[in-house]
């Protein structure tokens, strides 16, 4: 007899419904949302305005709970954790990217990635020798090896948007999510980030869930979702 092992999807939302309060009604942002992302791939997830991207990264990072359905993350149903356990669960499994790196003005490159392993209680000295490392293996990754003792003003648009991506990816999340990572870059320096974001999916076998409107990134990634009215569609290539 052959054993055979599955692993849960990185995200699994079934039948997802987010009612937000309107008035006396309700508005619908998403509705009977579906999908599932494997490691070591890459999505893109394109819509109008207003069709509800963000709230799907929302109920996605465990940020907001949909009004049903169901969401879970590397097998893990957020709506079954208590408080603590899903913010523990985000912390170590889910990692954000958004469109202005939020990086700290006094903080060289290196040390905004170390902050992050501190962040999650890790303070013994082994535990930072190996920050460290981790920290200068991924800047030498995303090209800027030579720009680790660089604070943030110091640093490119493109180059701030490469150290937050290594940062997202220093606990090596199931689930990474990137809400419009290059809008603010011109299109060379977008290519260059969706090809970084591409390879390092695979490399660290996260699964990303990218949202963009940038329809010359579409090539570069695994598949495409598209979201109207809080709907649904999509294709896998
Ligand atoms: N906190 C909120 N309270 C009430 N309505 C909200 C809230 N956040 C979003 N909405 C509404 O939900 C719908 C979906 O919004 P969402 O931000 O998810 O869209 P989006 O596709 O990300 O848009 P964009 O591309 O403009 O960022 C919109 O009609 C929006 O007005």
């Amino acid at each position: 007899m052959t054993a055979t092992t599955t692993t849960a999807p990185a995200l699994r939302v079934s039948d997802a419904v987010l009612d937000y309060p309107d008035g006396d009604g309700a508005l619908r942002a998403l509705d009977e949302v579906s999908l599932e992302l494997h490691a070591g791939t890459l999505t893109a997830l394109t819509g109008p305005s207003g069709s509800g991207k963000s709230s799907l990264l929302a109920v996605a990072a465990g940020l907001i709970c949909p009004t049903s359905g169901s969401v879970q993350v590397a097998g893990r149903e957020l709506a079954g954790l208590a408080q603590a356990q899903r913010t523990r669960l985000r912390g170590t499994q889910v990692a954000v990217v958004f469109q202005q790196p939020n990086l700290l003005a006094s903080l060289t490159a290196r040390e905004q990635l170390e902050l992050t392993v501190r962040l999650h209680g890790s303070t013994d000295r082994a535990a930072r020798r190996q920050a460290r490392r981790r920290a200068e293996e991924l800047l030498d990754r995303v090209g800027l090896a030579d720009h680790a003792h660089r604070r943030p003003h110091q640093l490119s648009g493109g180059q701030r948007q490469r150290v937050n991506i290594a940062r997202a990816l220093m606990g090596s999340p199931a689930l990474l999510l990137a809400d419009e990572p290059t809008a603010a870059l011109d299109q060379e320096r977008s290519a260059q980030i969706v090809e970084l974001l591409a390879s390092l999916t695979r490399e660290a076998g996260t699964a990303t869930l990218m949202v963009t409107h940038d329809e010359s990134s579409l090539e570069r990634t695994d598949a495409h979702l598209r979201m109207v009215d809080g709907r649904l569609s999509g294709q896998t290539r």
